[in-house]
């Protein structure tokens, strides 16, 4: 997969040599609407000779239109472009800056010089309720009154429906904020998780607790509420049971910013610095603040068992609540 960063230049000369579909859009989660569009670009590209093009926009496009509320991701760039990786058949992953230029450029504009001329749109796929140029003045109708116009093809994929809802990254939001994780993986089609390199914390937890790796977490996304979460953790290529506290340790006085640790059953390899990915997947009590260690040890001690026993065989081990494998 190719990656391009690009911005509104004054420049609108094609800068890819084969002809492409485009799929647009924030795509924060790739979540199964999403995948529904991708779906169906791959197979225009097929049936037409054409090179898949993601189009993503960074920031999130509603960062900077005043009267939206400037989301908290659910995941980030590089989490994307991963996903995106593992789906394969995506020939072009393009992450274009949203800023003032792009936000006050007409429709007709967007369409002509970016879409057209500068990336070569043969196909388009959008969803419903897609949105652009100026004012958000440009829809779907319009969209493909220009494509109809300009020989291009134009499909409209249809909207997926979840629970008589539509499934869209700020209703996934919403369920992870509440951690409500089982629904969330539903919407996604994969559990929800971290990504990150494993850092070194106050190692009080490998003498005294449980030993855990730290993720450290980032202010521009948004993370389910502070607790202790059964999860999945994915290392180089292996799953192992685990269990994780978010939160900011206030039993020991921890600091202000909160952090993500895992405690990984029947592991004790050194995991510093290596790139791992931890599924939440089930939320199953509040941070305490104890008023001693030995209080907290034994709460941990509960809590692996309590874990120990989400992963039985019977409940189907380490595929308990999998969906579609994808990482
Ligand atoms: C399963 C689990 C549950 C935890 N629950 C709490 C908790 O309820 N309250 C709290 O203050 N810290 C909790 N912690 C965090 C511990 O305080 C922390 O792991 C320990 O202080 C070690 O920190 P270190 O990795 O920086 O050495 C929990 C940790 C784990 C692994
Ligand atoms: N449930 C869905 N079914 C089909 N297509 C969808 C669905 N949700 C979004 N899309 C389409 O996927 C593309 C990217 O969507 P985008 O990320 O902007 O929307 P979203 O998931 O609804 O996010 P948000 O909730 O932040 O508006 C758009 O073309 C959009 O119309």
């Amino acid at each position: 997969m190719l990656y391009i960063e690009d911005k509104v230049d004054v420049e609108t000369h094609p800068i890819l040599e084969r002809k492409t579909v485009i799929t647009l859009g924030n795509f924060d989660g790739i979540h199964l609407g999403h995948r529904q569009l991708l779906d169906q670009a791959i197979q225009i590209a097929k049936d037409r000779d054409l090179a898949t093009l993601f189009f993503t926009f960074s920031p999130h496009s509603n960062s900077l239109i005043p009267s939206k509320p400037k989301p908290r991701l659910l995941y980030t760039l590089q989490q994307k472009i991963h996903l995106l990786e593992e789906y394969g058949n995506i020939d072009i992953f393009l992450n274009f800056c949203f800023d003032e230029t792009l936000r006050e450029m007409p429709a007709a504009q967007f369409f002509y010089d970016i879409l057209l001329r500068r990336y070569q749109a043969a196909a388009i796929v959008v969803g419903d309720g897609f949105r652009f140029g100026c004012g958000g003045a440009g829809d779907t109708e319009l969209l493909a009154r220009y494509c109809h116009k300009e020989g291009v093809y134009f499909v409209k994929a249809p909207c997926l429906y979840w629970e008589g809802e539509p499934v869209s990254s700020t209703r996934i939001r919403r369920l992870i904020e509440h951690g409500r994780m089982p629904e969330a993986m539903k919407l996604l089609g994969r559990p929800y998780y971290l990504e990150g390199v494993v850092e070194k914390g106050k190692q009080l937890g490998g003498k005294r607790l449980a030993p855990t790796v730290n993720i450290a977490l980032s202010s521009d996304l948004l993370y389910p509420p502070n607790g202790v979460y059964i999860s999945r953790t994915h290392v180089d290529g292996r799953a192992y049971a685990s269990v994780t506290n978010l939160g900011r340790n206030p039993t020991i006085g921890g600091g202000e910013t909160p952090r993500a640790e895992t405690h990984i059953l029947d592991y004790d390899e050194d995991l510093y610095g290596k790139c791992l990915c931890v599924d939440l997947l089930e939320y199953t009590r509040p941070e305490i603040q104890f008023d001693t260690l030995d209080e907290l040890k034994s709460q941990i001690t509960k809590d692996i068992e309590n874990t120990r026993r989400y992963f039985e065989p019977e409940q189907g081990g380490l595929d308990h609540h999998a969906l579609h494998g994808t990482k």
